[in-house]
């Protein structure tokens, strides 16, 4: 059986709509991947051969502030699911970021390049990464600019602005790879089911900058608004960015055989099967 961790949040949705009945669901309410003690009881009691871990401190400048805590979700909590998933034999899968590289090499980003976060929420993530070291049995997979069905991000934030004004301002300084959850969830099971192990990058392919995203966002969606330009310089946010984090996916494909499709075809299907709100 799979152990999605975190199975309420955006991509824990989506991997457990994938895995349906091999799969079973813990969230907050059920582990607390911070606490050693809930940790042992979920996974010592239901004894899965896989645990995903999709569980997470997300909101980038909330960590910013709040550092204790995000080393703990993001950091410490992946020490201990790492610990107990190696005492009960499974494999664990550790799902991280773009957000731990420093964005100035200048092309995409290869599973070996030297990680340089700058922001406590990579700091934290790189934490996690290391820390799945616990259990040799793992496998790392670092995403990007995740958008899926019931979950916050950037395509519904524009949806709802775009509905209520005629104007936006968005960054167009920061490139990346816009990834669909389910095209994420497909590329995890891919890996699992050729038994990979270590880390690999999983992204849609192709790569835009905030800005253009959200262009073609309205332009799919039908809607008339113009997206001025802006640097994130001007936006002023708590955490620093990468401004290229483009990930290179080739030791995906090559080990899987998996090809992420280009993030314009991945939106166009998100945007049609989305329901309405
Ligand atoms: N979103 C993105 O753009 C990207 C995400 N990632 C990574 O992908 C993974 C999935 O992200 P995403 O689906 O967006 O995450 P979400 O924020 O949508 O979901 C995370 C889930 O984890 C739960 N959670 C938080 N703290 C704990 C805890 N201490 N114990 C158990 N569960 C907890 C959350 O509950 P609650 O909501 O109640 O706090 C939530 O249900 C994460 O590892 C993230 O770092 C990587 C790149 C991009
Ligand atoms: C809503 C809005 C955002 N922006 C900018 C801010 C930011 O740089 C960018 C995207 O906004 P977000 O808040 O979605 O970005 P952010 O939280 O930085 O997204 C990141 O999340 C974490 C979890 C990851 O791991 C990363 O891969 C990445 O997806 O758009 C504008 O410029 N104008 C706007 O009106």
């Amino acid at each position: 059986m799979i152990l999605v961790v975190g199975s309420k949040g955006m991509l824990g949705q989506e991997l457990m709509a994938l895995y349906g009945d091999a799969a079973r669901g813990v969230d907050v309410d059920d582990i607390d991947i911070t606490d050693l003690e809930s940790v042992q009881r979920v996974l010592l009691t239901l004894k899965p051969s896989v645990v995903i871990n999709a569980a997470a401190y997300t909101d980038v400048d909330g960590c910013q502030s709040n550092t204790e805590l995000a080393m703990q979700v993001n950091g410490e909590g992946v020490a201990f699911l790492a610990m107990i998933s190696k005492e009960i034999g499974a494999k664990l899968v550790q799902v991280s970021t773009d957000y731990i590289f420093d964005g100035k090499k200048g092309s995409p980003y290869l599973e070996d390049d030297l990680a340089a976060p700058l922001s406590v929420y990579g700091e934290s993530k790189l934490a996690g990464e290391m820390n799945t070291w616990f259990n040799p049995d793992h496998l790392v997979v670092r995403t990007q600019w995740l958008y899926g069905h019931g979950g916050k991000n950037f395509v519904e934030t524009m949806l709802k602005l775009g509905a209520e004004k005629k104007e936006l301002t968005v960054v167009d300084d920061q490139i990346g790879s816009p990834t669909w959850t389910r095209d994420l969830a497909l590329a995890i099971k891919a890996l699992l089911d050729k038994g990979c192990q270590g880390t690999y990058h999983a992204a849609n392919s192709g790569f835009v900058s905030w800005n253009g995203f959200a262009k073609e966002i309205f332009r799919l969606a039908g809607l008339d608004v113009a997206v001025l330009p802006m640097t994130t310089e001007q936006l002023n946010r708590p955490a620093p960015r990468p401004l290229y984090s483009t990930l290179d996916c080739g030791k995906l494909q090559q080990d899987t055989g998996f090809v992420p499709q280009p993030w314009q075809d991945a939106l166009k299907r998100y945007l049609e099967l989305r329901p309405a709100r």
